[in-house]
């Protein structure tokens, strides 16, 4: 058995950036930028008004009330016609380009109209600058706005088609293929027979790398046969990761590292110090699509989910170019006593609140790596480390965060 951090340090170094794609900006939420986004333009391009209102020379508006010639009225998309001069102001709307001569906005709420002039009423002595947006003000052309290696948020988007860009460069997105083993496992919907079980893992894994950013090929369940299994890993040729569930173990049952081996698979490891994972395996095949790492996940649902977020999550975000790999660690006090630990790293199911000093984790009485419904209801797993002694309610943890 290998530790932890030495399987998640062997996984990392063994995962590169995908090459690049461009992808239209309708299509780029959630997707990982590889270059960074720069303005191709000034934005605004012009000095604007922030307001609906009258643009005027702030010298003219310092003692109330005051009166000015209306020259002209300019709208957003139009163009001044002509500076202003002295006891002079143009009606101006909300994003329309400040004319020269002009210094600051009066607020329409604080004026009256006068024919071909307008009164200004109230709101005080005009102040240089006030309500206009400079040239630039939002940012220069040529200013990185987003960095390389971000996951694209809505605002990123928005900030992109701001900074003139129709199409954005991202990360190719890691194809995943997914592979259930176990004579036992039938699809969600069917009726059971005795012995059998619902195979849930197949999409709790598709969605959780989609959910990562990756594109999941769900190849179904494999029975325990090595022919079986042979024909499905032959499917996975051409992607970038294979995630195979179930049969990790040392059973006669538990068939995936044998038949992986004998198809060339260079095993790196086998076996983590951890509960739930120990009996996680990752190697490298060589197949007609290229080198296929493979992450044999143990069948157990939570184990396998628990060790995807710890391990296929962040092969997964390097593959994307990601800044943050993850998985999110943070502090916690604990809500109850717990006992020592014995020799694995323990990731316990836990019931998350939060007060004004944090995050509380209390984890469940049960930590059976079958009981998906706990996990479902976790709002982190703490983390136990190999030989911990024993911890008082109220003591500070590290959690991995979920959801
Ligand atoms: N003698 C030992 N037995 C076991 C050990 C051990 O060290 N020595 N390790 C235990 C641990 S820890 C785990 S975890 C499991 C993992 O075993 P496998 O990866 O071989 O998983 P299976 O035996 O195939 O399945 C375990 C369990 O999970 C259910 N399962 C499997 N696939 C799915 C699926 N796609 N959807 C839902 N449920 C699934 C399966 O029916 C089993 O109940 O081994 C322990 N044994
Ligand atoms: O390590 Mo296994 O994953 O607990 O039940």
């Amino acid at each position: 058995m290998i530790s932890v951090p030495d399987a998640t340090a062997r996984i990392l170094s063994a995962f590169a950036p995908l090459g690049p794609e461009i992808v239209a900006l309708d299509q780029a939420l959630g997707r990982v930028l590889s270059l960074p986004v720069t303005a191709r333009l000034d934005h605004p391009p012009q000095a604007v008004s922030a307001m609906d209102g009258y643009a005027v020379r702030s010298e003219d508006v310092q003692q109330l009330p005051v009166r000015l010639k209306v020259v002209e009225a300019i709208a957003a998309g139009t163009l001044p016609a002509r500076a202003i001069g002295a006891g002079e102001a143009a009606r101006i709307f909300t994003g329309a380009a400040l004319p020269q001569g002009a210094d600051a906005i009066v607020i329409q709420e604080n004026t009256e109209k006068d024919g071909d002039h307008v009164r200004i009423v109230d709101g005080g002595p005009a102040i240089k600058g006030k309500h206009i947006r400079a040239t630039g003000n939002d940012f220069a052309q040529g200013q990185v706005g987003v960095a390389a290696g971000r996951r694209l948020t809505p605002s990123d988007i928005g900030l992109a088609a701001a900074m003139n860009w129709p199409w954005l460069t991202v990360t190719r997105q890691p194809r995943v293929a997914i592979i259930s083993t176990g004579n036992e496992l039938v699809q969600p919907g069917e009726t059971l027979a005795p012995g059998q079980i619902i195979a849930s893992n197949g999409f709790a894994l598709a969605a959780f790398v989609a959910q990562c950013g990756g594109e999941a090929i769900n190849l179904g369940i494999a029975r325990d046969e090595e022919s079986s299994l042979a024909d499905l890993i032959d499917r996975a040729a051409g992607a970038d990761l294979l995630l195979t569930s179930g049969g990790a173990s040392v059973g006669e049952h538990d068939l995936v590292k044998g038949v992986l081996k004998a198809k060339g698979m260079v095993l790196d490891f086998w076996k983590i110090a951890m509960r739930p994972g120990k009996p996680l395996m990752f190697g490298t095949l060589g197949t007609a699509g290229g080198a296929l790492k493979v992450i044999g996940l143990p069948g157990n649902p939570v184990s396998a989910l628990v060790t995807a977020t710890l391990f296929v999550g962040p092969a997964i975000a390097r593959m994307l170019g990601e800044t943050d790999v993850g998985p999110r660690i943070v502090k916690a006090r604990l809500g109850i006593d717990l006992p020592a630990n014995d020799v694995r790293q323990d990731y316990l199911r836990s019931a998350v609140t939060e007060d004004a000093q944090g995050f509380i984790a209390t984890p469940f009485g049960k930590q059976d790596s079958a009981m998906l419904s706990a996990l479902s209801r976790s709002g982190g797993l703490v983390i136990r480390a190999p030989h911990a002694p024993a911890a008082k309610a109220g003591s500070e943890v590290e959690m991995v965060r979920l959801g």
